[in-house]
């Protein structure tokens, strides 16, 4: 039977009427039925019910696009073996999703539906399990890294320096998710701050949130010689292997961590590529990394690293918001351009970018993974 995506669509418009009932029905259903799934939860499930829901959306509005529908899914199934999901958990999910559709979608439910529902998740736990497998013939769930360097940059900010226990492949301005040994089952992203080295090591910046579990724990909490779980390095905010045109990276606060890397990239590469590096920072003292990055831009060819503080007025560089300075420079049209930081900076920096005429399948950003996990107490915004 094929699936029918109008079908699909129709019936989870009504479940999003009720999105936070409708996920607890749903974990209610899920745990009662199979009490030893919860151990595979995290305590809290306030992110994990954003987190649910996020997915289902993707899944029903991307059924028209099946490559993108795969690819998603592909990383999903990848990326839930760290959190110990076997093939014979997928049925019980299956499961509580109609049972919750059912109540939740009444008014469009209908054997059809069902049906179709029915279909959708079989071939959607099929291909996360079928990317499982193929993951699990060449890489670890996840991994275990002993932290070899904790550098506190200020009242709540670490740099971590990471030594994994395999190797761990990324592309510079990927991120992996990290668990602490004081909150077991909690995953939270960070962006690896360097290129690959040949000693393995991965650096990350942390600022501790306001009841931030993970970013609390890391920064507070941790020292040299602790381990913490890693898992695998995804996130498509990677350099365009075909271009070669110059480079403008904007970083607020730590979103510095891809765009470091990134530059570092660049450095390491024969392609003669320059790099504009605009850091973006409250004041000086928020400037935790201008040291590395003063060397960084010494080495040859170097990214133009310029500071800008937007709660300085004494500072003598440029200050101001990093959507607002971006027409103090020649122009930027023929540049690919990548921004990382606190959500409305990336979202109102791209639009400054629009309007000086950059066009927008150049500018590169990683907002949709802050969407793919949402955690109102964490480093991730
Ligand atoms: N730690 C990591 O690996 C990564 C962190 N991030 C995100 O980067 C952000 C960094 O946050 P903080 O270090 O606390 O930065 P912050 O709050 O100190 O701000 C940094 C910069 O962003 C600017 N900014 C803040 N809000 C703005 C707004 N509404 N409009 C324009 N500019 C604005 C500030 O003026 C400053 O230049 C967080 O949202 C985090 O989720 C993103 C990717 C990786």
């Amino acid at each position: 039977m094929s699936m029918e995506p109008r079908t699909l669509k129709e019936s989870f418009s009504q479940l999003e009427a009720h999105s936070d009932k409708a996920a607890s029905y749903f974990y209610g259903r899920l745990f009662a039925a199979n009490p030893r799934l919860r151990a595979l939860f995290p305590p809290a499930m306030t992110a994990q019910r954003d987190r649910l829901f996020h997915a289902l959306t993707r899944i029903v509005w991307s059924q028209d696009n099946p490559s993108e529908l795969e690819s998603y899914l592909s990383r999903l199934g990848r990326d839930h073996r760290k959190y110990g999901v076997l093939p014979e958990h997928y049925p019980a999910v299956g499961a509580a999703l109609i049972a919750t559709l059912r109540v939740f979608a009444a008014d469009r439910w209908s054997p059809e539906a069902e049906e179709s529902w029915t279909a959708a998740y079989r071939r959607a736990a099929g291909t996360m399990i079928e990317a499982a497998e193929r993951d699990a013939a060449e890489a670890p769930p996840w991994w275990a890294a002993e932290v070899v360097d904790h550098d506190r940059r200020g009242p709540d900010l670490a740099v971590l320096t990471l030594r994994p226990d395999r190797p761990l492949a990324f592309l510079p301005g990927q991120y992996v998710t990290v668990q602490t040994a004081r909150w077991p089952r909690v995953w939270r992203p960070y962006s690896i701050a360097n290129a690959p080295r040949p000693d393995g090591l991965l650096r990350l910046h942390v600022r501790a949130v306001p009841a931030g579990w993970v970013s609390g724990a890391l920064v507070r909490h941790t020292t040299a010689g602790d381990t913490v779980l890693l898992g695998p390095a995804t996130g498509a905010m990677t350099l365009d292997p075909e271009s070669d045109r110059d480079l403008l990276l904007i970083a607020g606060g730590t979103g510095l961590a891809p765009i470091k890397a990134l530059a570092e990239q660049v450095v390491l590469s024969d392609r003669a590529r320059r790099v504009h590096l605009l850091v973006g920072a409250r004041t000086e003292r928020d400037l935790y990394d201008l040291p590395d990055l003063r060397s960084l831009a010494a080495g040859a060819p170097g990214p133009k690293v310029v500071p800008v503080l937007s709660h300085s007025p004494g500072f003598e560089g440029m200050r101001g918001e990093l959507p607002d300075v971006l027409d103090r420079f020649d122009g930027w049209d023929d540049h690919d351009v990548y921004v990382c930081g606190p959500t409305p900076m990336v979202r109102r920096t791209v639009a400054s970018l629009q309007r000086l005429g950059v066009p927008l399948t150049r500018v590169h950003h990683d907002l949709l993974r802050a969407e793919e996990a949402p955690s109102p107490d964490d480093g991730v915004a």
